[in-house]
């Protein structure tokens, strides 16, 4: 059961406890994005003939299929607990989750990256966190786990969630809510 994410005090300003908490959120967002990246793979086309790692020649125009799911999860870079869901391997920050610092590409790399990484991961921290101020929530036991891939990658049965409000007397975090404050 997920119960509580308080990230501000009375006074609007997070204590070093509740940045630790909105820290930890990144990680498990990162763990998330890991195991289960919306997007399964990108694609690149060489602009000219090129030599990857000096053991592989590519033509210029050949497409290349950058498979970012089977990056995310490969044990060589990831280590043996690969498929694990384990949010700490993200505690030293992106760059030393994995064996190689650009092994966690769930918006892509380089020029073309997603323009829109840092929007959805605040959304997300900010959906996340609103949701935990009003209600506690766990995963109903109709739940099946099947992620599969339609253009992006879903549960295919859907992820029904039980919610239950919390009672009224746990701290506000009006100034933080951007669903109440004005
Ligand atoms: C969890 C959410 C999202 C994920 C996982 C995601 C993932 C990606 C990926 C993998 C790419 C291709 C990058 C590459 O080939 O190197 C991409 C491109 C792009 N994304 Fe996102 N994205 C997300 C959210 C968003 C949002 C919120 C926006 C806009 C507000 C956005 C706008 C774009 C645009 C415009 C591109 C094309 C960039 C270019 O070609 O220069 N994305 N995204």
């Amino acid at each position: 059961m997920v119960r509580q994410l308080d990230v501000c005090g009375a006074d609007g300003v997070p204590s070093r406890e509740q940045l630790a908490k909105l820290k930890t959120l990144g990680m498990i967002l990162n763990e998330t994005l890991r195991l289960y990246p919306p997007a399964v793979a990108t694609v690149r086309r060489a602009k000219a003939d090129v030599e990857l790692g000096g053991y592989l020649r590519i033509p210029r125009d050949t497409e290349l299929l950058i498979p970012i799911m089977a990056v995310h999860h490969d044990a060589r870079l990831w280590g043996p607990d690969a498929a694990q869901f384990n949010p700490a391997r993200f505690a030293g920050g992106v760059a030393r989750a994995a064996r190689h610092p650009a092994a966690f590409i769930p918006f892509g790399l380089g020029a073309r990256m997603c323009i829109g990484q840092n929007l959805a991961i605040l959304e997300a921290k900010l959906t996340v966190a609103v949701i935990l101020h009003r209600f506690e929530f766990r995963l109903s036991a109709r739940y099946v786990h099947a992620p599969t891939v339609l253009m992006l990658l879903h549960p295919q049965y859907g992820a029904p969630i039980v919610f239950r409000p919390r009672s009224s007397s746990q701290p506000t975090c009006e100034k933080m809510n951007p669903l109440t404050s004005s």
